[in-house]
């Protein structure tokens, strides 16, 4: 489907020198371009620390789209539209200078006066960055103001809270768009249409038809360079509390009564009051962490978690959580959400899978064989699809069964490679779509959740770290997990040998 083009906008970005901005926000605002899906009165306003020439920054966006400097003419018109502008977030001149520019810029590209700004940098920065941008008069336009906050939005719900409490001195609630990249994926936003725009998908989708749901997303990456960051996060903050229990969210909610930003968002919100909470000892019943130990991957041999740059000898901060999450509600009394992530682990994958409950009689098999469970698998990533697992009978042999598996695959089937997450995400924000960024309130209620889990953990040493080793599919501890409940993980990907 074409998307409409976005109004006219100036998208300052701070940490516009950074990492995420090279690896995707300039090549995910290109892309837009090329599509069309750009409007010409467009500007990006590239804030660093570094005193760049503009034509250097121009440089550095065009090795972000893996282009020459003699390359095509639309990279150049794209490129066009960049501007640096050095700046020290502390400093109230800077943003006087800035303000300038950004007259400047409207003017140019007739933005009329329509602002994004991208907070691309360090958390500590945030509220600095928003009381400036009030107080010395840039979000004083006659066009929208929007603020795109980056994770991790605080480091538990007390600091979440001071932080929400200050950049709302600045923007409103509607005008801030905290991101969770996961809701840009292809997969994530496609789990409310499996269940909603599927007549046989949604009479099923309770605790008397499913037996537990499973939702990992592992990866074979370990810490690398991010240890000082790391380190105060672990995998709960960096992945739990915002990733993961979106995908909870979505699988869970009732149906909104409309598609609209509020309604959705309120029934993500139900949801998420409806998690049970865990605390004390209680933690240990219902989830697992893990830290990766050293490893052989691909052939290579690998370093422990404690061995990496910035990271303590005797670290007890997770790499590898596993969960069960219950949702205390009518529509899923009873039935366990399994989540399930982790660094350095067999495969980088992340599915779902929906297990629907044994049919009350097996007419099929005699005693020794049972039937296998129908399975909806949603595939997130690297691959993107859905498959269905069914019994089906055997060609030529009787009323004997076997297993067969229908699978649709995004890509094959639409043709295309699907959009990088940021760029809708991108696109989601400029057209005024909130939908797939997260509210405070479910910020809120997801920090609370995860608070007391940190709590426990962070009260008792983890005595048998590491406890995983590096290429693993994470700890014992997480297989007993699932087995407690009379389940299995389901495999995610072919290295991940632990698994059905
Ligand atoms: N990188 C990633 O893949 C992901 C990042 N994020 C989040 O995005 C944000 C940015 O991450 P990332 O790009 O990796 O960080 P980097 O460390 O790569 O970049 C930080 C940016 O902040 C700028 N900066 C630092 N201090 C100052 C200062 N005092 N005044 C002005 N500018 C300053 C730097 O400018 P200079 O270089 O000129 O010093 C640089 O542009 C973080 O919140 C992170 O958690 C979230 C998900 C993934
Ligand atoms: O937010 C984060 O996500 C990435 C994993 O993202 P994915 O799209 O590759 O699944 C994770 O590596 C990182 O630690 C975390 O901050």
């Amino acid at each position: 489907m074409k998307q409409e083009q976005t109004p006219p906008a100036l998208i300052m970005i701070f940490g516009a020198t950074g990492d995420l901005a090279k690896r995707k926000l300039f090549p995910s605002l290109y892309q837009l371009y090329l599509k069309g899906s750009l409007s010409n009165q467009f500007a990006v306003l590239g804030v660093g620390r570094r005193e760049w020439s503009d034509s250097r920054f121009k440089e550095h966006v065009r090795d972000s789209l893996h282009a020459s400097s003699h390359s095509n003419d639309l990279i150049e018109a794209f490129i066009e539209h960049c501007i640096y502008q050095s700046h020290d977030v502390a400093d109230s001149n800077s943003y006087i200078q800035l303000k300038t520019q950004a007259n400047e810029l409207d003017r140019r590209f007739s933005l009329e006066g329509n602002r994004i700004f991208y907070l691309a940098m360090a958390p500590e920065f945030f509220g600095t960055i928003t009381d400036h941008l009030k107080q010395d008069g840039l979000t004083d336009t006659d066009g929208f103001c929007r603020l795109v906050i980056e994770k991790p939005f605080g480091h538990n719900l007390p600091s979440a809270a001071a932080l929400n409490e200050q950049i709302r001195q600045s923007f409103s609630e509607e005008q801030i768009y905290r991101i969770d990249h996961y809701l840009g994926k292809e997969m994530v936003q496609n789990i409310e249409v499996i269940r909603f725009a599927n007549a046989f998908f949604e009479p099923l989708w309770n605790s008397r038809f499913i037996s537990n749901i499973q939702i990992t997303s592992s990866e074979t990456l370990g810490v690398e360079e991010r240890g000082r960051y790391y380190e105060t996060s672990g995998a709960l903050r960096d992945m739990v509390q915002n990733h993961m229990l979106q995908m909870v969210a979505l699988l869970a909610m009732e149906p909104p009564i409309n598609l609209s930003t509020d309604e959705i968002r309120s029934e993500k919100v139900r949801v998420l009051r409806a998690m049970r909470p865990v605390e004390g000892k209680e933690v240990d019943e219902y989830f697992v962490r893990g830290q990766y130990d050293k490893g052989i991957m691909n052939g290579q041999n690998v370093d422990g978690y404690r061995d990496g740059d910035n990271v303590d000898p005797a670290s007890n901060t997770e790499t590898f959580v596993a969960g069960k999450v219950m949702i205390d509600n009518f529509r899923w009394a009873g039935v366990p959400f399994f989540i399930r992530t982790g660094k350095r682990m067999a495969v980088k994958s992340t599915k779902i899978v929906v297990q629907f409950k044994d049919i009350p009689m097996n007419l099929y098999y005699n005693k020794e064989h049972s039937l296998d469970p129908n399975l909806l698998v949603i595939h997130i990533q690297p691959d993107e699809g859905i498959t269905l697992h069914l019994n089906a009978k055997k060609t030529s042999e009787g009323v004997n069964t076997q297993p067969v598996r229908l699978s649709y695959s995004a890509s094959s089937i639409d043709g295309i490679n699907t959009p990088e997450a940021y760029e809708k995400l991108l696109y989601d924000c400029i057209m005024g779509d909130a939908t797939n960024f997260t509210h405070w309130d479910e910020v809120r209620r997801s920090w609370s959740f995860v608070d007391k889990i940190s709590d426990h953990w962070e009260s008792t040493t983890a005595k048998d770290f590491p406890n995983y080793e590096s290429g693993s599919m994470g700890p014992e501890g997480s297989f007993k997990l699932v087995a407690d409940e009379g389940f299995e993980w389901w495999s995610v990907g072919e290295l991940d040998e632990n698994s059905k």
